[in-house]
């Protein structure tokens, strides 16, 4: 199997929007969980998306994971690694994205989180999540990286060692040989890295266009698509043009949903879903506490899910949030969560759930590390961003997991991505 592009995703929910978007428009695509043993049999793809789970680990942490799973990807072929972040630019001034992407790149690397299908676009290196500038918009409240600043540039440039540029919307209109000719122009200047701009997937296309001839980019699933449709146009006898999306078929089984992720658009979901299913908003207090709530939860939902779905949250607004970190720590709080809602999770699995749909990435990754998925097949859209998702190679039968970014879904996501688990 020779790789056609290859991909590193900073969590796993991320990982999952990525090879949707990789699939929709053309490639077969595979998503591993972190680097797939040897002996695991793989199919025959034209994109691979490492998921790790390396978005709010320590920077050198990420820079050595990101570094091997690149290093497995070059290895199988691939001549090009989109090191795939959130469309909401999720990180610190500790990083992660500036130290992974220099440690990715071997020049100057392009790097735009716009996604216009969920409504991220840059304009002037300013992200903007629908009709707000990043941070007047809910990211501003994140649990672990509250994003205070919109000007990429200037975010970018905290976090990284090198200087960091920006492509506008001028040059990137004006076309590849322009984004090609101002890409050259900063890296003769010494730049590091360049914010480029994006309102219209036109745009991405012409910056996926020119990130093929690089070895890396950093960017969000609008990058994706572009990097998709450039290997499509310039390949069109080496790829299938029938998209891997008929290849999840129904596993039956009890279906349930843990929640981690504080977004405004997850706990709307919660709130919309309520009225018709069972929902169990956990403690976070006595789950910081010790392991009763945990086990209570278990129990609550074991007498219910043979009726049908149940949801088991630990979502919380924003003041409950800052509440429990400023007594915890934003990280002990997130981890001991996160730790609670994968063993309900895993209890679920061994009480019969094969359809699970985890909503936000961190819950996510820890949820599907808790269950030992060593990979997914990509299966139909959901919604923007987020696949149902079909295991491969797990000890305990095949399951569908829809992995929901925070910010992704309509209000009645739940129930949609119900719908199309079977
Ligand atoms: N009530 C709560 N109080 C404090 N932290 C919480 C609470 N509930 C969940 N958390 C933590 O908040 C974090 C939410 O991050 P997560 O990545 O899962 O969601 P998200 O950021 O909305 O999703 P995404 O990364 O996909 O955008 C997790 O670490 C989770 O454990
Ligand atoms: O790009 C996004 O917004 C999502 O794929 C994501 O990274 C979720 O954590």
């Amino acid at each position: 199997m020779a790789i056609l592009l290859g991909s590193i995703a900073d969590d796993y929910t991320g990982a999952s929007d990525l090879a949707n978007t990789l699939t929709k428009n053309g490639l077969r695509t595979v998503q591993t969980v972190g680097i797939p043993d040897s002996a695991l049999a793989l199919p025959d793809v034209d994109a691979v998306v490492i998921a790790l789970k390396i978005r709010s680990v320590a920077a050198a942490e990420a820079v050595t994971s990101a570094t091997v799973a690149d290093r497995w990807l070059r290895q199988r072929g691939a001549s090009h690694v989109l090191y795939k972040i959130c469309s909401t630019f999720d990180s610190t001034d500790a990083g992660n994205i500036g130290p992974v992407t220099e440690a990715l790149s071997d020049g100057l690397t392009l790097v735009t989180p716009a996604f216009p299908e969920t409504g991220r676009t840059v304009y002037l290196g300013h992200l903007f999540v629908g009709e707000q500038p990043l941070n007047e918009s809910p990211l501003k409240d994140h649990p672990l990286n509250p994003m205070h600043d919109s000007n990429l540039v200037r975010v970018l440039a905290r976090q990284s060692r090198g200087t960091v540029g920006l492509i506008d919307l001028v040059t990137v209109a004006a076309g590849p040989e322009a984004v090609k000719a101002r890409l050259d122009s900063l890296q003769a200047q010494g730049f590091t890295a360049a914010i480029a701009d994006a309102i219209f997937e036109h745009d991405l296309e012409t910056l996926g266009a020119v990130a093929l001839q690089t070895r890396a980019s950093t960017g969000a699933s609008g990058l994706g698509l572009g990097l998709a449709r450039a290997l499509v146009r310039s390949r069109p006898t080496a790829l299938r043009t029938e998209a891997a999306a008929g290849a999840v078929g129904p596993v039956g089984g009890l279906a349930a949903i843990v929640a981690g992720s504080c977004s405004k658009a997850t706990l709307q979901q919660i709130a919309v879903a309520e009225q018709t299913m069972p929902v169990l908003r956990l403690d976070p207090e006595k789950l910081l506490a010790g392991s009763d709530e945990i086990n209570a939860a278990i129990s609550w939902a074991g007498d219910r899910i043979s009726a049908g779905p149940v949801i088991v949250a630990a979502s919380a607004p924003p003041e409950t949030v800052a509440r429990l970190q400023s007594q915890y720590g934003r990280e002990a709080s997130g981890h001991a969560i996160e730790t609670a809602t994968s063993t309900i999770a895993a209890e679920l699995v061994t009480r019969g759930v094969r359809r699970l749909v985890v909503a936000g990435g961190e819950t996510s990754g820890a949820a599907v590390d808790r269950l030992g998925i060593p990979a997914f097949l990509i299966g139909p859209e959901i919604a923007p961003g987020v696949p149902v998702l079909r295991t491969i190679g797990t000890t305990h039968g095949d399951m569908l997991l829809a992995l929901k970014s925070g910010n992704f879904g309509g209000e009645d996501f739940f129930a949609a991505a119900l719908a199309k688990m079977h």
